[in-house]
């Protein structure tokens, strides 16, 4: 074990444009989505094998770590009140905690590090655009370039915040987001530019998830995937989410 502690928080996209470039590292997707907590917390340690340990039980079968354990063998310690497979950008989240671990552990250059992690969600097809947005935050976030930090560009939105919550419906696969263009995508970043309100993201991320075949029963909110977000109302037994202005931290 170490002392080191390691915070990534989660990412749910509401309008997404994949972009496929030959070089991966450019590969990702433009979008609008929201960095929140709460958090995964990792703690990691160098071991002989490497191995992801998420709320007490070991993850097998997870495709990213064929990339991730490149740069060295780590074992992470997850706690964590977000499911993976649902739709949170977790997968994305744990390959950042693991690119983190090994700068710190191993000294491995950032910027390689954070590049494989953003190369093991793409060649895993568990995510395009999740790393970038989890390593800068934070809140509301226009990634209006696609591909790793340091080929990415993502730009923070300020905006007046309100009651922000989750609940996990489904596990389900990520690859059909991927693989789907929706070409309305463009225009409803662009109309969220010109009108820069939660809300305003909540209707145009409906609209986008509609045309995808996602729908949420409750008003303000919108189905990415396998899990609902919705604004202003709280239920019992939802996950009430914060904004993570600050993105990824080592402590
Ligand atoms: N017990 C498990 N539950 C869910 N996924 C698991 C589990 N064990 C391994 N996996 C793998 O973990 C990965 C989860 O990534 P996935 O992209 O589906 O989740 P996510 O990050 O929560 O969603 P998204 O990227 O769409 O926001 C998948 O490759 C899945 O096969
Ligand atoms: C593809 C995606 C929607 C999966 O969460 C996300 O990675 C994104 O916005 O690129």
């Amino acid at each position: 074990m170490t002392d080191i502690e390691i915070i990534v928080p989660i990412n749910i996209s509401g309008i997404w444009y994949p972009i496929y470039d030959y070089d991966i590292r450019k590969r990702g997707s433009i979008g609008l989505s929201l960095v929140l907590n709460p958090s995964i917390l990792v703690i990691p340690s160098k071991k002989e094998e490497s191995k992801i340990i998420f709320n007490g039980n070991e993850i097998h079968n997870f495709p990213n770590l064929e990339y991730l354990r490149k740069l060295g063998k780590i074992q992470l310690n997850i706690k964590s009140e977000i499911p993976l497979g649902f739709g949170y950008g977790m997968s994305g989240a744990i390959s950042l905690a693991y690119a983190l671990a090994s700068h710190e552990l191993y000294n491995i250059n950032l910027q390689e590090a954070l590049i494989t992690a953003h190369v093991s969600e793409v060649l895993s097809n568990n995510g395009l655009g999740d790393v970038i947005a989890e390593y800068y935050g934070g809140g509301l976030v226009y990634r209006k370039k696609p591909g790793a930090p340091g080929y990415g560009e993502v730009e923070k939105i300020s905006v007046d915040w309100d009651v922000i919550c989750s609940k996990p419906i489904s596990k389900e696969s990520t690859e059909i987001l991927i693989k789907t263009k929706n070409e309305n995508a463009l225009r409803y970043i662009s109309e969220f530019l010109s009108n820069k309100t939660l809300k305003n993201f909540f209707f145009l991320s409906r609209k986008f998830t509609e045309e995808l075949g996602f729908y949420s029963p409750y008003p303000n909110s919108f189905r990415k995937k396998g899990l609902i977000l919705r604004l202003k109302e709280c239920d019992e037994g939802w996950i009430k989410h914060t904004p993570a202005m600050n993105g990824a931290s080592v402590h």
